[in-house]
């Protein structure tokens, strides 16, 4: 395992509230971690503080080895740190294949800004190459002429992940990125990111609270509650620890139906 985003003694504060408590955590570069934990446990603090969205009163973020504690959300972006947000944020009146081309062409605008306008051919083409494969991975060929403002909930969510995997971002955050979702999409994006991630080789740190989607595609899942991390391990470990299932259910007792952290079929 390779470290991606290494998080260390992380504290984030609002004014007199700590949502995010001396955090300690390591995601790989090249699989799927989940972030979960109860509503208000601070997964966004902690999300918008490794983007640097937040200010942390605490602790370091390193990125593939380079601290980038101290520089913008704009610098990290540009080390290779993206992400998506619980709302869905695509340029509705763009197709889906130009919402999707715009994700890489970031990687020409870092150094060339006016590059958006004019590319050169080498770009233009290795663009169209990029965002070929990556609606493919993410079965949106055959929507690609489509208008990203009248796709459903569920295409609007994976045209949102495949503009980030066309992205130079080598690390992703992704948070919540099945909201909204139905079941029968959860099931489909499921496997579409797990296999979308193996092929493009990118490291992924995911805030998710459908508790199925976490265990199909997480190696690892973090537990984070009252802006600790109470555990780490699988999610097959996570569902038989007594301190996660206190924290989701006030209650150890394993069997209980209809919570949160029930896995269907676990
Ligand atoms: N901008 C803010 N100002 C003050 N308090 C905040 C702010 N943002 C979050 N908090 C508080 O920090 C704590 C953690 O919130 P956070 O949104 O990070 O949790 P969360 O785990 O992402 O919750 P959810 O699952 O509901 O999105 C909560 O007590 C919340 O009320």
């Amino acid at each position: 395992m390779s470290a991606g985003l290494v998080v260390r003694g992380l504290t984030v504060r609002y004014g007199g509230i700590t949502a995010v408590e001396d955090v300690d955590l390591g995601v790989p570069a090249d699989s799927i971690t989940g972030l979960i934990g109860p509503n208000g446990a601070g997964k966004s603090s902690l999300f918008n503080a490794c983007a640097g969205t937040v200010r942390a009163s605490a602790g370091t973020v390193e990125l593939f080895g380079r601290d980038i504690s101290r520089i913008g959300p704009a610098r990290r972006a540009q080390a290779g740190l993206g992400r998506t947000f619980q709302r869905v944020q695509l340029f509705r009146t763009l197709t889906v294949r130009e919402n999707v081309a715009l994700g890489h062409e970031t990687a020409y605008a870092r150094s060339r800004p006016w590059s958006l306008f004019h590319a050169l051919p080498s770009e233009r083409r290795k663009t169209a190459a990029v965002t070929a494969e990556v609606l493919e991975h993410c079965g949106l060929t055959g929507i690609a002429d489509k208008v990203a403002g009248g796709l459903s909930t569920g295409e609007q969510r994976m045209v949102e992940l495949a503009r980030a995997l066309a992205s130079p971002a080598r690390m992703l955050l992704l948070d919540e990125p099945s909201s909204g979702l139905s079941s029968d999409e959860r099931g489909r994006f499921t496997s579409i990111l797990t296999e979308a991630v193996e092929a493009m080789g990118r490291g992924v740190f995911v805030v998710e609270h459908d508790m199925d989607l976490v265990a199909a595609v997480c190696q690892r899942v973090y537990v984070l509650n009252f802006g600790h991390v109470i555990f780490s391990g699988s999610m097959a470990e996570a569902l038989r620890s007594d301190v996660v299932r206190q924290s989701y259910l006030g209650t150890t007792e394993a069997g209980a139906s209809d919570t949160e952290l029930e896995v269907t079929g676990a």
